[in-house]
């Protein structure tokens, strides 16, 4: 599947024109955000009407309308994305994100080529997400040095310690994200944070992503030491993902979140 994803992206990249239409926004740092988390870890909620893994997660789809569950909900960051063929998503969906909310935006997408970057800046985004898996280490290194330069912070993802250990010998990303899911195999188990974490460098902020659904996953990603989460079809699969987001928090109880 991650090879039929890239594939897509060359196609879409060919046809990539840039436009000097850049959204006037006021830039928000995932990187302080996740460092003063609101809670006792730092939460991404993820904006995603679909999955490859999963198919449609979510029918009721508005953008702007749960990205105001999730502020009222104090996230930390809100990711967004912006994938259309395998997630159904929009690069018009993080701008009116953006604009309707004071909170960072991460664009969640397969970046291949640093026009993706300049575009993302276009868009409106704070971060974007750079996967290891599908970057050589040098190429990583290269598009996290210019999203930096344009403004834009990095979620360095990695599933294998392989991937981390080849680009944590180049430089040592701010934030790194370890992803639970192998995106090959779509198997996921919040287990592989534990992992993975023992071969971060000291320093980083360590983004444990995909698969949490309960609070003891919570709590057994808090616990291996991840500094954050990131989640998204806990949250889309609610009818109300503001009340998701305190039900997993054990913040309101399941009857109280129903009304
Ligand atoms: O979500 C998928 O099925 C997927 C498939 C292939 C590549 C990436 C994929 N997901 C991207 C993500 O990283 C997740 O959306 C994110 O970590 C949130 O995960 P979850 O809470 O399990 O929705």
């Amino acid at each position: 599947m991650l090879n039929r994803i890239v594939e897509q992206k060359k196609l879409e990249i060919k046809n990539l024109t840039l436009t000097n239409t850049e959204q006037k926004v006021q830039k928000k740092s995932l990187y302080q955000a996740l460092t003063n988390a609101n809670r006792k870890i730092g939460l991404i909620a993820e904006i995603k009407k679909a999955s490859p893994s999963k198919g449609v997660l979510r029918e009721q789809f508005s953008p702007v309308v749960i990205a105001s569950e999730y502020m009222n909900a104090n996230v930390d960051a809100i990711s967004v994305l912006t994938d259309e063929i395998f997630f159904q998503g929009s690069n018009d969906f993080l701008t009116i994100v953006k604009e309707n909310v004071n909170l960072p935006v991460l664009r969640k997408d397969f970046i291949i080529d640093s026009k993706q970057i300049i575009q993302s800046v276009h868009i409106g985004a704070d971060a974007i997400l750079l996967i290891g898996e599908i970057l050589e280490p040098t190429e990583l290194q290269d598009f996290y040095l210019q999203a930096y330069e344009l403004g834009l912070e990095c979620l360095v993802e990695v599933h294998s310690s392989q991937t981390l250990d080849g680009i944590c010998k180049l430089f040592q990303p701010e934030i790194i994200g370890i992803n639970n899911r192998n995106l090959m195999t779509f198997e996921t188990n919040i287990q592989h944070t534990k992992e993975i974490i023992k071969n971060v460098p000291t320093g980083s902020i360590v983004v444990s992503e995909s698969g949490i659904q309960h609070y003891h996953d919570l709590e057994s990603v808090l616990e291996f030491g991840a500094d954050a989460v990131l989640i998204g079809e806990a949250f889309m699969r609610e009818d109300k993902p503001g009340n998701g987001i305190k039900r997993l928090f054990g913040e309101i109880d399941y009857e109280a979140s129903q009304k």
